[in-house]
């Protein structure tokens, strides 16, 4: 059977076409050896000596999983921090005979949480430890000591529209302001600093309307928790008590609130934190960098391990990452392999059709058993082997085009909370005025079916959600209204199914893909500069390491790509390609793949 062709100037393909060429590919016997410079043989990861649950780590990771009291490991991409966490549990609950519900892992989102719990569950089985984000682990808090901070036992969580409603009426502030007002004291609340005079005053609103109406935002849920644990020693002890072994990951991440609560959770030899301070990207909302220095300074005894192998990238994309944020490049496991491409389109929609072009061509051009191909698996290329990285959501409007266009399943997922999405509003809305009675997950259904009428797309996501959050363990209406004020849509991006993944470079963070398109590469979006502004060098070293998150997806094609035009701040206006394309060296970069966008867009090298 001939290998499917995409050629420069194609008509748009109808899904049909792509699922017969899928089909096509499936049919292909096993493909012969690729025309692909030959890779560096990886060297084998060393044997670490240990047999049982251990045995499937290299030697630092089983000397961090295995290492007793509280440790400090540092790791950068794709070296196995997940791995480290899970086996590091497993080796206490099955070899150490630690009782699982002495155990506790915490991370930042459910997507994270759902992830450990899976790969958690593969070496356990069903004796799980607990698994909570930041969130969830102060909710429990809250929940059961609600009378300590004097909020009454039902107390629920208001999100974002509710709280700038509040602060637009009493202040006379448009709702933008009120918007913008928010997340300044949400910042202030994180880090626990104090505000103008102005922005104490709009705290000293919520404060009490909160009291009035006994809610609580989604900040309070770690600062509320940390305030129990503080003002009651008694449930402190109780708390310390009841974890011996308590794993943080992406401790890089924690802001004071955070770190709070694992010292207040943690008895003195008990925490084990794993972190890339490369990988910190939340610094605008109140992490601080300076969380590693802290736990070295409140854990004196604490070893450090740093471990350096990659198991995930080729190493042209290991080096090209390092280069970006001046390290040097080590613990490559691959050799050198395909370059990293360059794409620059004359405008933003340009950039959208040269991803497809590209897409296409990678998956169904004329090297198709070549580039076709997974590397290190006989197995094609599906949609869901690739992602289109963006640094924000709006930029993602061109992709959806281009991809329905040519009929590209995609999913995108937001990082807006669940509760704002229109379709889990009205099903909640319409949930309401249920009778109570049947179970849950059969009152979501009849909810769902109510409010389809406007946006049966919306309401069918909204069920989605819904239904997963249940199949979570999630039992009645409050709790699921608590989880959707928790999670957002990201928190829900499932990498299985046959579809492209469309995400922000932030919620990108922790996955991996064999091939990434990283976009938008202009100054202004990456760096990221609000309202025309240089960003100070603070926000641009983040920028620099969320540009570094987002090059350290891809396991072995990196297509990055940039517009000489586009429309921003309310004009169409031209644009430079971003600064920091310029560190990364030309050895590690190629021609584009000759996947020329349809409708004859030109594609070049810078
Ligand atoms: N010892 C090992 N041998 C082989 N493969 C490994 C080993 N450790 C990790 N890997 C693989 O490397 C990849 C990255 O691992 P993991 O997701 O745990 O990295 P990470 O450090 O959490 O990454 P990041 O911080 O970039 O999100 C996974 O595909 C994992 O299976």
């Amino acid at each position: 059977m001939p290998p499917v062709s995409w050629t420069a100037g194609a008509a748009c393909c109808s899904r049909g076409r792509w699922e017969a060429a899928h089909a096509a590919r499936r049919a292909l016997p096993k493909p012969s050896p690729p025309p692909l410079p030959t890779p560096a043989p990886p060297p084998p990861p060393p044997p670490n000596g240990r047999s049982g649950v251990l045995a499937a780590l290299d030697p630092e990771q089983a000397a961090a999983a295995a290492a007793p009291g509280p440790l400090l490991v540092i790791a950068g991409p794709g070296s196995g921090k997940t791995r480290l966490l899970t086996h590091r549990l497993a080796h206490l609950i099955l070899e150490q005979g630690v009782p699982a519900s002495a155990c506790l892992a915490v991370t930042f989102t459910r997507k994270a949480t759902h992830e450990l719990k899976t790969q958690l569950r593969s070496l356990l089985g069903d004796a799980l430890p607990e698994v909570h984000s930041f969130h969830s682990l102060g909710l429990s808090i809250l929940r059961a000591h609600a009378d300590v901070l004097g909020l009454p036992p039902d107390f629920r969580i208001a999100d974002d529209s509710e709280r700038r409603s509040v602060l637009a009426q009493a202040l006379g502030l448009s709702h933008d302001k009120a918007g913008a007002l928010l997340k300044t004291l949400s910042a202030l609340k994180r880090t626990g600093q104090t505000g103008t005079p102005a922005e104490e005053q709009a705290r000293a609103v919520l404060e009490a309307e909160s009291r009035a109406q006994a809610w609580v935002d989604l900040d309070d849920l770690v600062s509320g928790a940390v305030s129990v644990l503080d003002s009651s020693p008694a449930v402190g002890e109780s708390w310390r008590r009841r974890f011996a072994h308590i794993v943080a990951d992406e401790f890089q991440d924690v802001d004071e609130s955070q770190y709070r609560l694992l010292h207040q959770l943690a008895g003195p030899g008990s925490l084990c934190v794993i972190g890339d301070p490369h990988q910190a990207i939340y610094g605008f909302r109140g992490a601080d960098a300076g969380c590693f220095a802290r736990f070295a300074t409140d854990w004196p005894e604490a070893p450090e391990v740093r471990l350096f192998r990659n198991y995930r990238s080729s190493g042209t994309i290991v080096e090209a990452a390092a280069a970006l944020i001046g390290q040097p490049a080590d613990g490559q496991t691959r050799g050198r392999e395909e370059p990293i491409v360059v794409q620059a389109s004359p405008t933003a929609q340009a950039e959208a059709e040269g991803v497809v072009a590209t897409l296409e061509h990678l998956m169904g051009g004329h090297d198709l058993l070549a580039a076709g191909r997974i590397a290190g698996q006989d197995r094609p290329l599906s949609f869901a082997d690739v992602a289109v990285l963006y640094r924000t959501d709006a930029q993602a409007e061109a992709f959806r085009g281009a991809f329905d266009r040519a009929g590209i399943p995609y999913r995108k997922s937001s990082p807006a909370p669940l509760a704002q999405h229109p379709g889990v509003r009205a099903v909640l809305a319409a949930l309401e005025t249920l009778p109570p009675g049947p179970p849950l997950r059969e009152c979501v259904r009849a909810a769902v079916a109510s409010a389809q009428g406007e946006a049966p797309e919306a309401s069918r996501l909204a069920r989605d959600w819904l239904v997963a959050l249940i199949d979570d363990g999630v039992d009645d209406l409050e709790r699921l209204r608590e989880a959707c004020a928790l999670m957002t849509e990201a928190d829900f991006h499932d990498q299985r199914g046959d579809r492209v993944s469309l995400l922000t470079m932030h919620a990108a963070k922790g996955l991996e893909f064999p091939v990434v398109f990283v976009t938008g590469l202009e100054d202004g979006l990456m760096p990221l500069s609000w309202g025309g502004a240089s960003p100070d060098p603070a926000a641009l070293a983040e920028e620099r390491r969320l540009l570094y998150v987002a090059l350290t997806r891809a396991r072995d094609r990196l297509i990055l790509t940039h517009a000489r035009e586009r429309f921003w701040h309310g004009a169409v206006r031209a644009r430079v390609p971003s600064s920091f394309l310029a560190d990364l060296p030309a050895e590690f970069l190629g021609r584009p793949t000759g996947g020329a966008p349809r409708r004859a867009r030109q594609l070049t090298l810078f």
